[in-house]
């Protein structure tokens, strides 16, 4: 895995889609998909009484079926009765990840690092958190934080707007005015303690202009990608959370300078009559990492 000078490695998360995980024909269709991340969904995009097959389908989907990219499980809440059941089918189907829906405290997160030690989960085995609530915005740094300390299980935070609209009640207004505060708050917790942070869907899927310009939204707060609900929005959101050759370009300039003898020593050099420093190399890593994968990705499709 390519490593850049943050705590996580840099992995590609343009688009995440959601599949409701008893439906047999979308889940047919993920493995084929360009999607960077599928999250297989036990929560809300299944009812109550569809749970259990929900849970068999999905590990028997998955001991046949891989997605190309990483694969997510969303487990219900901790109060929903359905948890335990939804992690002990979570370990069987051996995702990348599991996806916690409702995060409202550091607790929260302890109790499933808990559940997996206990359970012998892999280590491999990482952590999503979905940031969804009041509370959840409130704590989001406290929570992030604990990606500190969970021995790199917690690695990416997803905002839930359709949630966070009902608890508070702000409306679906186009620009999200009132809710960028609130992205803003916890892009920066994210990446405070070294997250990515994935953008919230958007629920119109026949609205392309609607869609793109929310991607580019999301893409300018500093969002790493966008959680997608239908196929059609997959193009779109690589297009936008992917790299601009002309950055790609540039950052390979900046790495190629400080590899020059004589730059080894200097925090800051004169390219091209703009100054850069070591700061602008971080950069440039992770942005020459993360075009290196989408082109591996390319090469391989
Ligand atoms: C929204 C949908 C119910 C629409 O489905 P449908 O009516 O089937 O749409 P189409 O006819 O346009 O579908 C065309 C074909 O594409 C397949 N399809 C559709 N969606 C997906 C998908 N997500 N993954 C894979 N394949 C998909 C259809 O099966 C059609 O193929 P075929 O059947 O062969 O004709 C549906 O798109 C859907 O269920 N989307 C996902 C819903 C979901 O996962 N919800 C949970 C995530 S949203 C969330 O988390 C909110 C968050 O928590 C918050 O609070 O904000
Ligand atoms: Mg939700």
């Amino acid at each position: 895995m390519t490593r850049a000078t943050h705590h996580h490695p840099v992995r590609l998360r343009r688009s995440v889609l959601s599949v409701p995980a008893d439906n047999q024909r979308a889940l047919a269709k993920v493995s084929a998909l360009d999607a960077d991340a599928v999250i297989f969904d036990l929560e809300d995009a299944v009812a109550p009484d569809r749970k259990a097959e929900a849970r068999d389908a999905l590990v028997r989907h998955l001991a046949s079926s891989r997605p190309t990219g990483e694969a997510i499980i969303r487990v219900n809440a901790a109060e929903s009765g359905f948890r335990e059941k939804d992690f002990a089918a979570a370990l069987a189907a051996r995702p990348d990840a599991l996806l916690l829906p409702k995060v409202e405290s550091p607790a929260d997160i302890q109790a499933a690092l808990d559940w997996l030690a206990e359970n012998d989960a892999p280590e491999e085995l990482r952590l999503w958190a979905m940031i969804e609530t009041p509370r959840g915005i409130i704590n989001a740094p406290a929570i992030a934080e604990t990606g500190r300390t969970s021995g790199g299980r917690l690695d990416c935070f997803v905002v839930g707007l359709n949630d966070l609209r009902k608890e508070t009640g702000v409306p679906a207004l186009p620009g999200r005015t009132y809710l960028v505060p609130w992205l803003m708050q916890v892009l920066l917790a994210a990446r405070g303690s070294g997250l990515d942070a994935i953008d919230a869907v958007f629920n119109d899927f026949r609205d392309a202009a609607g869609f793109a310009a929310e991607c580019r939204q999301g893409r300018d707060m500093g969002y790493d990608g966008k959680m997608l609900i239908h196929p059609a929005q997959i193009d779109e959101a690589n297009r936008c959370f992917g790299v601009d050759e002309a950055a790609v370009e540039e950052a390979r300039a900046i790495i190629a300078a400080f590899a020059q003898p004589e730059n080894a020593g200097r925090g800051v050099i004169n390219l091209h009559g703009r100054m850069v420093e070591r700061l602008h190399l971080d950069q440039a890593v992770k942005l020459a990492a993360k075009a290196d994968i989408i082109e591996r990705r390319k090469a391989t499709s």
